[in-house]
């Protein structure tokens, strides 16, 4: 009996998580009929200037209550727990530890994909994992400069929603309900999330 299991990868900054990343995981979890698909908050994401990201315990909470609901989705605390810059080379590492017999699968948008190469020690996570890149509006999905064979591209229903536009909608006091989660619009409100563009770093707060 093959016992190998596929495991889908879905980082992100989660700041907040929103429709289009549960979409895109659902899709990838579809289309490679995925027994799992774990996300993974990053803990300090290099790429984005520090001050403007959100405490990481806040986004991995938003991220468990998105998530909650759906058998095969699971969150992982490897990249929160893990001190310094967050490299997915790094993930892949740790998750493919966790997971020592099954196939790794990182889903990723459009417009992270077009950026890959500039990650940190990139060509080794073609090893690790198979890269599936899905459809984002407004950004066009290419895999030409990616190794052969190293990335499957998919489209998926097209939602354009970002965590910038869900942030700036919270600070002009405009909803987003619909955009996230039911959950997440009340986990925002409880914590004061993003409002004067500030977010409370630790959560003594949360009751
Ligand atoms: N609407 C979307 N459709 C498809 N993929 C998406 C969408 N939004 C985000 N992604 C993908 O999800 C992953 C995590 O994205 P991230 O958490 O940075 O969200 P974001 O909306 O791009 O955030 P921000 O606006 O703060 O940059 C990335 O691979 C990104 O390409
Ligand atoms: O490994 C890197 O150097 C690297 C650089 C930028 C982004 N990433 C990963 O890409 C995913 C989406 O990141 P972001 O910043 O768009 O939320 C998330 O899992 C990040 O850890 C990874």
């Amino acid at each position: 009996m093959d016992l190998m299991r596929r495991i889908g990868v879905m980082g992100g900054t989660f700041d907040p998580i929103h429709h289009g990343h549960l979409v895109a995981a659902s899709e990838a979890a579809l289309r490679f009929s995925l027994d799992e698909v774990v996300f993974v908050p990053t803990g300090q994401p290099w790429q984005k200037s520090k001050g403007d990201v959100t405490a990481a315990e806040d986004r991995y909470l938003m991220t468990v209550v998105a998530t909650a609901s759906n058998p095969r989705f699971t969150v992982s605390r490897v990249d929160v727990d893990r001190d310094g810059p967050t490299y997915t080379v790094d993930t892949l590492r740790d998750l493919a530890a966790i997971f020592p017999d099954d196939e790794l699968y990182f889903i990723t948008g459009a417009d992270a994909l077009e950026q890959i190469l500039s990650w940190h020690r990139a060509h080794e996570m073609f090893d690790i994992a198979h890269f599936v890149g899905v459809t984002r509006p407004g950004f066009d999905l290419v895999s030409d400069h990616l190794p052969r064979g190293a990335v499957t591209l998919i489209e998926v229903p097209a939602m354009a929603i970002s965590s910038t536009d869900c942030r700036t909608r919270v600070e002009k006091g405009e909803p987003v309900w619909y955009l996230v989660p039911d959950g997440v619009v009340q986990y925002i409100a409880k914590r004061g999330l993003y409002r004067n563009g500030a977010s409370p770093s630790r959560l003594e707060h949360l009751s």
